[in-house]
């Protein structure tokens, strides 16, 4: 593989942007390969500056659901940008697009667009606080909110792959509110709420967790959140940034049949533009400005091509569901043609799928939460993922992301990738 042109053009970002990114996962540091530069995508493929091409299971890191460049996405975005790039003042379409999401997820009665998933986790806190008048919050390791100040605490995804799941910077006055959780660790949590449970503003998880590799909640466990977070007036906040219209058009909670207080939404909203949004009950919701005191704002918010975008995607979801069958047929195939392959090798190798989220750990054992995530061999990751891309399959570049197959990825595209992993399996072993 060659990356020649890549290699170039990582050296000269490196002189003007911190690491030569503008988001550390991108940089590629856990393995040891140059990160390709990328010059366009279209459907399952990325094609990178020195012609190499690649199935993508990055996806933009979730947002992708319809694979890159969708002909009606992109028909309407360029409609769009005709009327203008943004109007800071109100537009019809910011209502359709709450009205989807209202409508696809019935405990968001009332939604605000934001301009990421960031902003959306870090509102809801604030929402969270000012309504229950209290100072906690509870968060599980492992899981990743973003990067606000009272979330980057034993935090997951590139914080944890890179080795700093708890960032300098964030004062101890703000880590000092947070307390981090164990998940699917129902007596942990008990014995947290009987010391804290007073002043627990809120209890934030990620139901499927996709930012320690693939790891879902247990039933039992979402029940017992529930409970508990009611029986103290604490919120229960799911941060459905990843899993919102991934795992159903109706999200993770649809799943579980739980009803969360709050709810962060970001990535497939946007449908590849940048958006985020928090949303849940009226009474809660009505707290904000300019409704109610809570204050919250943006330049950009709801802008009109990410709403567009976002728009867009969401209804194609909604008027295909078969889009969702689809989805999991081809991800089951992945997963089990993965699966036989280690199996075959003798590789040892753990798998957790929902819908068209999965990860292979580098472990034999059962992945249910952060410490059992971290027993995962990362150097065999390394090795795994080199091979991988030198055969044109694009990973995420760490053991603890999530791999997302999209409506675009053809039979072929899973075949070959089965195909692919096998060989790369044998440098593994
Ligand atoms: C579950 C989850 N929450 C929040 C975020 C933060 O979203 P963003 O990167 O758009 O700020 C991410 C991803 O980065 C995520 O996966
Ligand atoms: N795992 C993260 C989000 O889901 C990756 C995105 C990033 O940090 O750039």
């Amino acid at each position: 593989m060659n990356l020649l042109k890549s290699k170039a053009l990582f050296e000269e970002a490196k002189q003007f942007i911190p690491g030569g990114v503008n988001s550390p996962v991108r940089a590629f540091r856990s393995v040891s390969v140059n990160p390709p530069f990328i010059e366009r995508g279209q459907g399952s493929k990325l094609y990178d500056v020195d012609g190499n091409t690649y199935i993508d299971y990055v996806g933009s890191w979730g947002p992708l659901i319809l694979g890159h460049t969708h002909p009606q996405v992109v028909e309407a975005l360029k409609m769009a940008i005709e009327r203008g790039t943004s109007y800071g003042a109100p537009t019809e379409l910011e209502t359709e697009v709450a009205k989807i999401v209202c409508e696809a997820v019935p405990s968001v009665e009332m939604v605000r667009m934001v301009n990421s998933g960031t902003e959306a986790t870090m509102s809801a806190l604030r929402l969270a606080r000012g309504y229950t008048g209290k100072n906690m919050i509870v968060k599980f390791e492992g899981n990743y909110h973003g990067h606000s100040d009272s979330l980057l605490i034993k935090a997951g995804s590139g914080a944890l792959t890179h080795g700093v799941p708890d960032s300098p910077g964030v004062p101890a006055d703000i880590a000092r509110n947070t307390i981090t959780a164990q998940y699917n660790d129902i007596e942990g949590m008990k014995q947290i709420f009987e010391v804290h449970g007073h002043d627990i503003a809120g209890v934030i998880i990620e139901p499927i967790a996709g930012n320690m590799g693939v790891v879902p909640a247990t039933q039992e466990y979402m029940n017992f959140l529930r409970e508990i977070t009611k029986a103290h007036e604490s919120l229960l906040i799911f941060d459905e940034v990843m899993t919102g219209f991934r795992v159903s058009f109706h999200g993770a909670q649809s799943l579980y049949n739980i009803c969360p207080d709050l709810t962060c939404f970001g990535k497939i909203i946007g449908g590849g533009l940048p958006v985020g949004a928090y949303g849940g009950k009226r009474e809660i919701m009505a707290q904000m400005s300019p409704a109610g005191p809570i204050y919250q704002a943006g330049t950009l918010s709801g802008n009109p091509l990410a709403m567009t975008a976002g728009f867009t995607t969401l209804k194609i979801l909604r008027d295909h569901p078969e889009i969702y069958v689809d989805l999991e047929e081809k991800s089951k195939l992945l997963a089990e043609g993965l699966q036989k392959n280690a199996a075959q090798l003798g590789v040892n190798a753990s798998f957790n799928r929902v819908g068209s989220m999965l990860c292979m750990f580098f472990t034999d054992r059962q992945v249910v939460d952060y410490a059992s995530a971290l027993a995962s061999d990362t150097k065999k990751f390394g090795i795994y993922f080199e091979e991988m891309l030198k055969a044109g399959v694009y990973l995420a570049p760490s053991q603890f992301e999530a791999a997302f197959v999209s409506a675009a990825h053809s039979k072929e595209d899973i075949l070959f990738t089965i195909e692919a992993s096998y060989q790369a399996l044998k440098k593994v072993i």
